[in-house]
């Protein structure tokens, strides 16, 4: 069974009245007992990783909240149906999450087929079977649903993070997406028109361009012919194929398998699908090898 994208709140625990109750008293600084638009909408990201949202919709989706214009009082925001507020927001507009989508994860050992798939992972990357098998994360099955089923731009790993850091992604397509659904490499050039050393810069030249990736409009555009929107004109996208599969580095790593500098231009993401489902799968490869994989 799929469970929900992690970054959804109907994947976590529900919101009880009793966990309201909490996150009221820790977003409530002023404690003047109401929250306002901007405490509202760090309760969705937290929630929900949702990145918009209209006051329009949510009062009208919680009509006790409408009487206090806008603000919502304690007595409102604890008594609120919150779940179903998020699981009909995730339908009628899914554009506001930063994704929407469902996965699990397979162990490599429950299918002999799914071995050979690390054994390509080895062929395609150059890289060991040794260490393919060591540092491979079980692999991660996702589905996005029709009609707006995204994951807006990120990063597979932290820049920090090195203990745990994902070296590299392998992203396979599980299957044909006739229209929407395609990756964006925010960090390709196609038409090279960037100063060599750019997909090597850091945070300084990358951190504003992914605050403008984080929309769904920076997709092909096909009122466009499919073209990329500015300012990402440059940018790969890939259509998914049955059978196919991207890979790239997220961080530097040499031969000996040492990392080495983070890649802010490994940024990436998956565009809304429209009439088809998407089906896809991340291996990703580690840069230490974990007991906790052992089972695999
Ligand atoms: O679905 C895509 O095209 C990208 C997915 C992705 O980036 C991820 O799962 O980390
Ligand atoms: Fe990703």
């Amino acid at each position: 069974m799929l469970e929900r994208s992690e970054t959804s709140t109907d994947k976590g625990k529900p919101i009880s009245a009793k966990r309201a109750a909490k996150i009221f008293k820790n977003l409530d600084e002023n404690r003047d007992k109401s929250l306002d638009a901007e405490e509202i909408a760090e309760f969705f990201k937290e929630a929900a990783d949702m990145v918009d949202f209209s006051w329009e919709f949510l009062t009208a989706r919680l009509p006790n909240i409408a009487t206090t214009g806008l603000k919502v009082g304690k007595e409102e925001f604890i008594t609120a149906d919150w779940d179903g507020f998020f699981s009909s927001a995730k339908t009628m507009h899914p554009e506001w999450f930063a994704r929407h989508s469902r996965q699990t994860w397979m162990g490599y050992s429950d299918h002999p087929f799914l071995e050979t798939v690390l054994d390509k992972v080895a062929a395609v990357t150059g890289l060991s079977e040794r260490l393919v098998r060591k540092t491979a994360e079980p692999m991660q099955v996702l589905l996005y649903p029709p009609h707006g089923g995204h994951y807006s731009c990120h990063h597979d790993t932290a820049p920090d993070g090195l203990d745990d850091a994902r070296f590299m992604t392998v992203f396979f397509f599980l299957n044909d997406v006739a229209d929407g659904g395609e990756t964006v490499l925010f960090g390709t050039d196609l038409n090279g028109t960037f100063p060599e050393d750019r997909a090597f810069a850091g945070e300084d030249i990358w951190g504003p361009i992914e605050s403008q990736c984080q929309s769904v409009l920076s997709c092909p555009q096909p009122s466009r012919g499919h073209a990329m929107p500015q300012p990402f004109s440059s940018a790969l996208a890939v259509k998914p194929r049955m059978g196919t599969a991207l890979f790239w580095y997220n961080m530097a790593v040499d031969p000996k398998g040492h990392i080495g500098q983070f890649y802010w231009s490994s940024i990436h993401g998956g565009c809304p699908t429209r009439a088809d489902e998407k089906w896809a799968a991340n291996v990703w490869l580690h840069a230490r090898a974990k007991k906790s994989r052992k089972e695999l």
